[in-house]
């Protein structure tokens, strides 16, 4: 069957920057190849035979995105884990429910961790979420302990795996899922700022008026609170985002409103329903696509990046093997230092759940010989002696 294109946008286009100088910049054009009919990411597809996407956790997101996979079919079986067996149950039930109408080659089956590491595509969504008021930061530690079990209990995982981080923080999640999975880094990635990508063209498009996707914007860096917008770059069809707004309109202010409305819509929806879902499911089903029919579109993706030190969000070509490589990006002064800024944040809190990690096991395994190491001759007459007292 012919791939799906990317999006449905029209402009297979892709416009890139080579970088000069520290300042200057040459304008490149490149063609991403796409020589796929233009149907959109809302129409359905034949799933791809034999390909499985394996999703852990069932809670909101999880389950989101097995119902979109199942409303856009691209692969044959969508596997699904979570340690409450009784939801994994009743999940499973509930999405099959939604394939026997006939109008989906996508079946739904529960399965367990091993099972899952052997999937075409494995996507993380297991973990707490945030309450109302709380920060993605804050849910790490629990979320680094649920990925540590999640990879021992995969093991061992298919070396083409390509691993989709989504719970949060994803960019620290994808930094520690990169080194625990053993997984070459090109197939280790996060959603993270895609869907704040798309809350971007949302405001722009009511704001300016046009289509969502006829806008070209991306939010970078962390899918958190020092993300920044890459103003610069950001066109309306082909036109410079400044000639297509008057300098009346696009103010300092305006780019404030729209950057608060960006950064803060996640808090803002979880303080009325308790999660989100919608957007998030239909942001994974797509990177799904691209990668499992090597669509090679360009998105905002957290992987690593070895020059910074952590993984964050810049563009990239995604495909079958995952990150096909990174699209180098034109970032104005003020951009260049909001990216190393968040770099320097991100690194941070990696560094200091390396050292609570290590400061676990080092005390976990003191525990474990304190337990397990015979005791001394004169230990076991002291013992005795207690015995007899
Ligand atoms: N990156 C993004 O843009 C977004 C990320 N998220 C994040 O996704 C995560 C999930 O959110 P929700 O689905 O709303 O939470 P939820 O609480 O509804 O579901 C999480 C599920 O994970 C399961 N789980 C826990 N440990 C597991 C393990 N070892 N293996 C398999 N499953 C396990 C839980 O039993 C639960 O059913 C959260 O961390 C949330 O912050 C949510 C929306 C957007
Ligand atoms: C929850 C979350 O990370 C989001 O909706 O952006």
């Amino acid at each position: 069957m012919t791939p799906p294109a990317c999006d449905g946008q029209s402009q297979p286009l892709t416009t890139f920057f080579s970088q000069t100088s520290s300042n200057s910049q040459t304008l490149t054009t490149g063609y991403i190849s796409n020589t796929a009919k233009s149907t959109s990411d809302t129409e359905m597809h034949e799933p791809k035979s034999k390909s499985s996407i394996a999703i852990l956790g069932c809670g909101d997101v999880g389950s989101t995105l097995a119902y979109t996979l199942i409303l856009n079919p691209i692969c044959n079986e969508v596997i699904l884990v979570d340690p409450k067996t009784a939801l994994l149950e009743a999940q499973v039930r509930d999405l099959n429910d939604a394939t026997y109408r006939g109008n989906t080659g996508t079946k739904v089956r529960a399965g367990t961790h091993k099972d899952a590491g052997q999937a075409d595509i494995v996507v993380i969504t297991a973990g707490a979420k945030q309450k109302p008021g709380e920060s993605r930061l804050s849910l790490l530690s629990r979320n680094l302990h649920i990925l540590r079990s999640i990879f021992s209990s995969m093991q061992p995982i298919n070396p083409d795996t390509i691993l989709l981080l989504v719970a949060n923080p994803v960019d620290i999640l994808t930094y520690f899922a990169r080194k625990l999975s053993g997984l070459p880094e090109s197939q280790v990635l996060g959603t993270g700022t895609s869907l704040d990508s798309a809350r971007l063209r949302g405001v722009l498009a009511q704001k300016c008026e046009v289509a969502p996707n006829s806008i070209d914007a991306y939010v970078l860096g962390e899918h958190g609170d020092s993300q920044f917008i890459a103003w610069s770059s950001i066109h309306i069809g082909t036109t410079p985002l400044t000639l297509a707004l008057p300098p009346t309109i696009l103010t300092p202010q305006f780019r404030h409103e729209i950057a608060a409305h960006t950064r803060g819509a996640a808090a803002a929806i979880i303080a009325s329903k308790g999660c989100t879902a919608y957007g998030i499911g239909n942001i994974a089903a797509s990177i799904c696509k691209y990668i499992l029919y090597d669509i090679r579109c360009v998105r905002p993706i957290s992987f690593y990046q070895p020059e910074l030190g952590c993984s964050l969000s810049m563009p990239a070509v995604l495909g079958r093997k995952g990150v096909v490589r990174a699209m180098p990006v034109n970032l104005d002064e003020k951009e260049q230092e909001e990216l190393k800024a968040c770099a320097e944040n991100l690194r941070g809190i990696i560094e200091g759940a390396e050292s609570e990690w290590a400061a676990k096991e080092k005390l976990e395994e003191a525990l474990r010989r304190d337990t397990l190491v015979p005791l001394e001759e004169g230990e076991k007459g002291e013992e005795k002696g207690e015995e007899k007292a």
